[in-house]
C-alpha cells in the first residue's frame, strides 16, 4: 500500500505505511514515522506491539503458536540435515593439540581467511607477514600490544568456513571447548583425561576419505614450503595455554643456521650426519625390522653458554622438523603434566629437557620405583629426603616449589610403553656427573657430547662471523683485513678459557667494528677471566624466555638472527 503523507499535531509530516487502525484521522502515535529521524527498528517493534494489542487481528496466541511450531520443526530439521550431511559427506575431527590440525589451521589462514574477499570473521593476530603464522597465539593482539605498526594477519576463528579446493567443497570448523563462548562447545573433544579440547573438523561430500587425506597432505606440503626460513618452538610452561587452550605454547623464530654454531667442525659433522641417518628411512626400517622402539636420545653437557641449545635449535631447523623446549626447573612440570607433554608431541620432532642436573629429579622410594637402583655419583642414600618420600638429586632452584617430576616419571614420559616415537630427545646438563645412571643408560641416551670452552678455529670463526660479515657488508673493510684481524684475535683470546657466550658477548658490544675489537679485546679479557660461565650466560639471550615474558619474545625475535 503506498504511505500516505499526514501532518502531525506538531507540525512535522509523517507518511502512514497502513490505514490506520483506528478511527480515520486519528492517527496512533506508536504507528509515525518521522521521515528523518526515526530508528527503523524501533519502528518494526512499535509496529509488532500495536499488532499483537487484543482485538488488533493477530493476537499474542498467535506468536505463541508460532513458537510452538518452531520449536517442533527445528530438531526435525537438524535432524534431517544431520542425516544428510552425515549420509552424503566424509568428515574427519581432529585435536587441536596435533600438528596436523595446526597444518590446517595455517593453510585455511593464509589461503582462505587472508585472501578471502568474503571473510567477515577472524582471530586476528599481528607479526612479521614473512615469517610462518603460528595457530597458537589466539588473542595475539592481547599479547602484542607494542607492536601495533606490525602487518595484520588472521586466522579462522572458533566456527565454520566453507571454502573450494579446485572443484571440491570443503568445510572447515573449529570447535571451541576451551577459548570458545558456550554455544560453541558442541561436539569438542575430549582428550584421556576428561579435559575438553578445541577441535578441527573437516567435511567433504562424497563417501571417500581420499580427498580428505589428499587436503591434508597438501596442508603439510604447504607448510614445509612456507616454514622454509623459520623454526617453530614450543615450550611448556606446566600450565595450558589460556590463548590457545593447547600445553605447548609457541613462537616462531627465524631459522638458526649450523653454521652460526662455533664448534669443533668434526664432532659438528658427526652429530648432523647421525641424527639425518636417525631420521631416513633406511634407519626407520632398520628399527622397525629389529623390533627396536623408534627413538633416539642425545646427552649434551658442558658449562652454561658452550652452545648446547643453540645446537639443539640450528639442528632442528637443519631436520625441517620443529622445536619443543622443556625446563623442569620451573617446578611447574608435574609428572603427570610431562606425560601429556609428551603424548602431545609430533611424530617427528627435537625434544630438549634442558638443565637436567638443576631440576631436582629424584628417585622415587619404595614400590613405585621402575627401575633398579643404580650407582650414582652421589648415591641417593646420601641425599636429604623430602616430605614426599623422594631423593633429589641436586637441589633444586628456589623457584622449584610447587611440582616435581621424578624420576620414573620422567623415564616413563621419554620411554614408556604409552610414549610416542619418533622423536629425537636431548637432555642438557651443566653437570652430568650427578645424573642418575637410569636416566642416561644406553638405549635412552645413544650420545654424550661436549660442549667446551672455545679453541682457537672456533675463535677465529665467531670473529669472522660476528665482526667480519658486517664490515665486510658495509665495504668497510676486504676480506683479507678481516682475515688479519680475525687471525690477531685469536692469538690473544686464550684457548680452551671463555664460553662462546662469554665471546660473542663482547663482540657483540663492538657492533661490527674490527678495530673496536682489538683496541678491547686485552681489557675483556683480564675482565671475562674472573667472569663466571653462568654471568656471561646471564648477560646473552636465552633461546625461549619465560612465558610470562611473551611479549618480549616476540619484540625480541630478530635478536635471534645470526
Ligand atoms: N658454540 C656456539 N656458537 C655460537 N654461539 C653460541 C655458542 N654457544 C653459545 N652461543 C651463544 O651463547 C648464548 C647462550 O647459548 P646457549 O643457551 O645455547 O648455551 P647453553 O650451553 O645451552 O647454556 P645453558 O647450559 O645455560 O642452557 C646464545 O646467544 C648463543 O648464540
Amino acid at each position: 500500500m503506498a504511505p500516505k503523507a499526514v501532518e502531525a499535531s506538531d507540525g512535522r509530516q509523517v507518511e502512514l505505511y497502513r490505514e490506520p487502525l483506528t478511527t480515520p484521522g486519528l492517527v496512533p502515535t506508536h504507528l509515525k514515522r518521522a521521515t528523518a529521524d526515526a530508528n527503523p527498528i524501533i519502528e518494526v517493534i512499535q509496529r509488532f506491539l500495536a499488532h499483537a494489542q487484543p482485538g488488533s487481528g493477530a493476537t499474542i496466541e498467535k506468536l505463541v503458536g508460532l513458537v510452538a511450531l518452531y520449536k517442533v520443526v527445528s530438531p526435525v530439521w537438524r535432524f534431517v540435515k544431520d542425516l544428510f550431511l552425515r549420509s552424503l559427506t566424509s568428515r574427519i575431527s581432529i585435536s587441536e593439540y596435533d600438528p596436523v590440525a595446526q597444518e590446517i589451521i595455517q593453510w585455511v589462514s593464509a589461503e582462505v581467511v587472508n585472501k578471502g574477499l568474503l571473510s567477515t570473521s577472524a582471530t586476528v593476530m599481528t607479526g612479521d607477514m614473512s615469517l610462518y603464522m603460528v595457530p597458537d597465539v589466539y588473542g595475539e593482539l592481547r599479547r602484542q600490544p607494542k607492536r601495533q605498526s606490525d602487518d595484520v594477519s588472521c586466522i579462522p576463528p572458533i566456527g565454520k568456513k566453507i571454502f573450494w579446493v579446485g572443484f571440491r567443497p570443503f568445510l572447515f570448523a573449529r570447535t571451541g571447548s576451551v577459548t570458545g563462548t558456550k554455544s560453541q562447545r558442541g561436539g569438542a573433544m575430549i582428550d584421556y583425561q576428561g579435559t575438553p579440547q578445541n577441535s578441527v573438523v573437516l567435511l567433504t561430500p562424497g563417501w571417500s576419505l581420499r580427498p580428505l587425506m589428499d587436503f591434508i597432505k597438501h596442508c603439510h606440503e604447504y607448510k614445509l614450503i612456507n616454514m622454509d626460513g623459520s623454526t617453530n618452538i614450543y615450550f611448556s610452561s606446566g600450565k595450558v595455554d589460556p590463548y590457545s587452550g593447547h600445553l605447548w605454547s609457541t613462537v616462531v623464530k627465524a631459522r638458526r643456521k649450523l653454521d652460526t654454531i662455533d664448534m669443533d667442525a668434526t664432532l659438528k659433522a658427526e652429530l648432523v650426519s647421525d641424527a639425518e641417518y636417525y631420521y631416513s628411512d633406511e634407519s626407520r626400517k632398520f628399527f622397525a625390522d629389529c623390533g627396536i622402539p623408534y627413538r633416539r636420545g642425545y646427552l649434551f653437557y658442558g658449562p652454561p653458554g658452550t652452545g648446547k641449545t643453540s645446537f639443539s635449535a640450528a639442528l632442528a631447523g637443519h631436520l625441517g622438523c620443529d622445536l619443543y623446549l622443556i625446563n623442569l626447573a620451573t617446578g611447574d612440570v608435574s609428572d603427570g603434566h610431562l606425560h601429556r607433554l609428551f603424548l602431545a608431541l609430533p611424530r617427528k620432532c627435537i625434544v630438549v629437557i634442558e638443565d637436567i642436573d638443576s631440576c631436582g629429579i629424584g628417585r622415587e622410594q619404595g614400590p613405585a620405583s621402575t627401575e633398579p637402583k643404580q650407582p650414582s655419583a652421589t648415591a641417593p642414600s646420601e641425599l636429604p629426603i623430602t616430605s614426599d618420600g623422594v631423593h633429589r638429586l641436586g637441589y633444586p632452584p628456589a623457584s622449584a616449589k610447587r611440582h616435581m617430576v621424578t624420576l620414573s616419571g620422567l623415564l616413563n614420559a621419554i620411554d614408556g610403553n604409552a610414549s610416542a616415537e619418533g622423536r629425537l630427545l636431548i637432555m642438557t646438563s651443566n653437570n652430568p656427573n650427578i645424573l642418575d645412571e637410569a636416566l642416561t643408560r644406553p638405549g635412552r641416551i645413544d650420545l654424550k657430547v661436549c660442549f667446551g670452552k672455545m679453541m682457537p678455529k672456533a675463535i677465529h670463526d665467531i670473529f669472522k662471523r660476528l665482526i667480519g660479515r658486517a664490515a665486510i657488508a658495509g665495504k668497510r673493510y676486504a676480506e683479507h683485513e678481516i682475515e688479519e684481524f680475525a687471525r690477531t684475535f685469536t692469538t690473544k683470546v686464550p684457548p680452551n678459557t671463555f664460553t662462546p657466550a662469554q665471546v660473542q658477548n663482547f663482540l657483540q658490544s663492538c657492533r661490527g667494528d674490527p678495530i673496536k675489537a682489538m683496541q678491547g679485546v686485552d681489557a675483556w679479557i683480564e675482565k671475562a677471566r674472573d667472569q663466571s660461565p653462568e654471568e656471561a650466560v646471564k648477560e646473552s639471550a636465552p633461546l625461549v624466555p619465560p612465558p610470562e615474558a611473551a611479549e618480549a619474545i616476540m619484540d625480541d625475535l630478530d635478536d635471534y638472527l645470526c
